[in-house]
């Protein structure tokens, strides 16, 4: 699946964030809960040093508790992170984040004091939500398309604190395909690059083996092919998907199930656990590992010929 989603100011966000980091005292990064890995942004490890952050697993209203619960204690065994579940459409939730803060950086509290905090996350992942909340006041632009938040903004908000806002950034994680599906079905990316029906398949093969009683219980399908494609047709049957010659619509299907997966109409579903980041972190590792070997050989390849055609010329 190709995912062709790479806005120009994404790019300036990664130089602009380079040049803040080091006047910043601690990081929120707001992954979505429902795919903490693959809504990660590999720019926060690369860029942070030994700041200290906060991950926020947002949305958590739409994710599956439990593997919320793990995945908080997966991402605190890394250095300096602390991670917190957060459903930022309800009030009172985001004092805690402010409290986090203060005690990430006890030294920076106090009168005369101020503790600057950079927001960090994927595009449509809820920063402006939040923000909004924290500061108790609009003063960031919310809405359910991928990159509405276009430039920096630096919010004060009461408590001693100098938040630093970032543009809507996503990296194309080509080398992940599974992650480019995860980020389609949850809605990162914006609708116009996504195919349907790919996802949707993608989306299926996941449900029926982590979560087959709410998709039964959904589609009233029982009991569960073990494929994709037939739950697809038999699904689709039952919700009326159905063109000229009783033909079911595999295509108008689809967008129902993504539409009920982003509602969480299905159920609170986590689209990827600790263990799969672990095997597919291992796969990018390998394939980066044998294109680099395969780069490499053909390097070898040509310093030979060129070592050749010296040695006949003399
Ligand atoms: N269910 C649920 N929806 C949320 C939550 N937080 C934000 N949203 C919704 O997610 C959508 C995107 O939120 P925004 O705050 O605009 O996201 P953003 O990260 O600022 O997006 P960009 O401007 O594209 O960078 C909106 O429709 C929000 O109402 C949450 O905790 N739970």
């Amino acid at each position: 699946m190709a995912i062709q989603w790479f806005p120009g100011h994404m790019n300036k966000a990664r130089n602009e964030i380079k040049e803040i980091m080091p006047q910043m005292d601690v990081i929120i990064e707001v992954l979505d809960a429902r795919i903490p890995y693959s809504s990660e942004n590999p720019m926060v490890g690369a860029l942070r040093g030994d700041k200290p952050v906060i991950k926020i697993l947002n949305k958590a209203d739409l994710a599956d508790p439990q593997m919320t619960t793990q995945w908080m204690d997966y991402l605190e065994r890394e250095n300096g992170v602390k991670a917190m579940p957060l459903a930022n459409d309800k009030a009172g939730h985001t004092g805690k984040v402010i409290e986090l803060c203060k005690k990430l950086v006890p030294h920076k509290v106090g009168a005369d004091k101020q503790i600057k905090a950079m927001i960090m996350g994927i595009p449509n992942v809820g920063k402006s939500t939040l923000i909004n909340t924290l500061a108790g006041r609009i003063v960031a632009k919310t809405g359910n398309e991928p990159a509405v938040t276009k430039a920096q903004q630096r919010i004060k908000i009461d408590e001693g604190i100098m938040l630093y806002d970032t543009p809507g950034m996503l990296w194309p994680k080509v080398e992940n395909e599974n992650s480019g599906y995860r980020l389609a079905a949850t809605g990162a990316i914006r609708d116009t690059a996504i195919d349907y029906e790919e996802v949707a398949s993608y989306t299926c093969e996941y449900l029926l083996q982590a979560y087959p009683a709410l998709l039964s219980q959904r589609y009233k399908v029982s009991p569960l092919p073990e494929h994709d494609y037939d739950f697809m047709l038999a699904a689709g049957k039952n919700r009326g998907c159905l063109r000229g010659g009783n033909q079911v619509d595999l295509h108008k299907f689809a967008e129902i199930l993504i539409n009920e997966l982003r509602d969480a109409v299905i159920g609170r579903i986590t689209m990827e656990t600790p263990q799969m980041r672990e095997r597919e972190e291992q796969m990018v590792a390998e394939l980066r590992a044998a294109a680099e070997a395969k780069k490499a050989a053909k390097e070898e390849e040509k310093r030979q010929r060129r070592a050749r055609a010296r040695k006949n010329r003399r």
